[in-house]
């Protein structure tokens, strides 16, 4: 069995800070590089991430810096910066990684500017990496309590995959391998979408019936979108798939459905956004998907949805209402 001991998770908002937290409740040596420096000192100082994940402590053996290149050396790099900021992280970080250094990619979303996936992103800043994606139902606040979650790790190089899982495996953290990278990417990307629109249903109150319908309907749209780009129908079935979509779409412990249910509730797109330090990954890929989609021809109604609201000023109420008129059509 290979371990990668010291490992660096670049990225100290919520989800980078619940993974460190988590590897190094497993014994790993963990690095945690952040952008801001109050965050670097609150976690050095007080063991807990107050900017992007208050109220939980984190373990003492947990470090932080601000220093990129304290990077070098690290057996393997966790990726979890938001999906926009991946490419010019990976940029700076390059200088001080081997080129076998696995990198794990944490990031769920669709660069806005190329349309591209994240291990695209990736292939093409750090080419030689072997990648790796982690991807599943995982509300950063719960893995970081460490109650029990299970993820996708997906590689093309399985025994790499298989390092990973023995590394930050344990009893509440138990990954399943893959070797659909892609299908792990889709899958995380497009349900972040799909719970800006369940959100928005819960805003406007429009019931149980509506939102089940939604996930379901939504399901259908990632399926597509992801075969379209080579994914494996059943990957987008498992954690990394259906999994995150029950979750995000059922919980306003999800930035995205909360995002939704600000907007069903009336608020405006600005007054949401206005001074917001999260990220609400669906925001941003909602246009590129929808955009994919158009130029693709892929059947997306819903993020088409979505997008209009988000980045078109569409009104709430008329774009439900226009998705419900459409012309009736078979089921699958
Ligand atoms: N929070 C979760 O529960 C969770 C779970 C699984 C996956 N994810 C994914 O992890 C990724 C990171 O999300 P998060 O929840 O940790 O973030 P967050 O919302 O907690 O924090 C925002 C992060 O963005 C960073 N940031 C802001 N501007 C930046 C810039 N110009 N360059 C680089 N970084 C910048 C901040 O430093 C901070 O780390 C996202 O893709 C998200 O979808 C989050
Ligand atoms: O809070 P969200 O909507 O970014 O969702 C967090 C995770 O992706 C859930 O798996």
């Amino acid at each position: 069995m290979t371990i990668y001991h010291k490992i660096t998770v670049i990225g100290g908002g919520a989800w980078g800070t619940a993974l460190a937290s988590m590897a190094t409740r497993a014994g790993r040596e963990v690095t945690l590089w952040a952008r801001e420096d109050d965050v670097v000192t609150s976690i050095n100082e007080t063991h807990e991430n107050k900017d992007f994940l208050p109220g939980i402590t984190l373990p003492e053996g947990l470090k932080a810096t601000s220093k990129l290149a304290d990077a070098e050396g690290s057996d393997v790099i966790l990726m979890v910066v938001p999906a926009q900021f991946v490419r010019a992280v990976a940029q700076d970080l390059k200088s001080f990684l081997k080129e076998s250094t696995p990198i794990i990619l944490c990031a769920k979303g669709i660069e806005q500017s190329t349309g591209k996936m994240m291990n695209e992103v990736m292939s093409e800043v750090l080419p030689k990496s072997p990648l790796v994606v982690l991807s599943g139902p995982t509300f950063a606040h719960e893995v970081a309590k460490g109650l029990p979650a299970a993820v996708t790790i997906a590689s093309r190089y399985q025994q790499i995959a298989q390092n990973v899982a023995d590394t930050l495996g344990q009893t509440t953290f138990r990954p399943y391998l893959s070797r659909d990278v892609v299908g792990a990417e889709v899958g995380g990307a497009v349900k972040n979408v799909l719970a800006v629109a369940c959100g928005i249903v819960a805003g406007l109150e429009l019931g149980e019936n509506a939102r089940a319908a939604l996930i379901t309907r939504g399901m259908a749209e990632m399926v597509r979108f992801g075969e379209a780009r080579g994914a494996k129908r059943e990957t987008m079935m498992g954690l990394c798939g259906l999994g995150d979509l029950i979750l995000t779409c059922s919980s306003t412990q999800s930035r995205n459905m909360s995002l939704g249910m600000a907007l069903g509730q009336g608020k405006s797109v600005e007054q949401i956004m206005m001074g917001r330090k999260s990220v609400a990954e669906g925001y941003h890929t909602a246009s590129i998907l929808a955009d994919i989609a158009e130029q693709e021809s892929i059947d997306m109604p819903i993020a088409a949805a979505v997008h209009k609201i988000l980045h078109q000023g569409g009104d709430v109420a008329k774009v439900v209402e226009d998705l419900m008129r459409r012309p009736y059509v078979s089921e699958l």
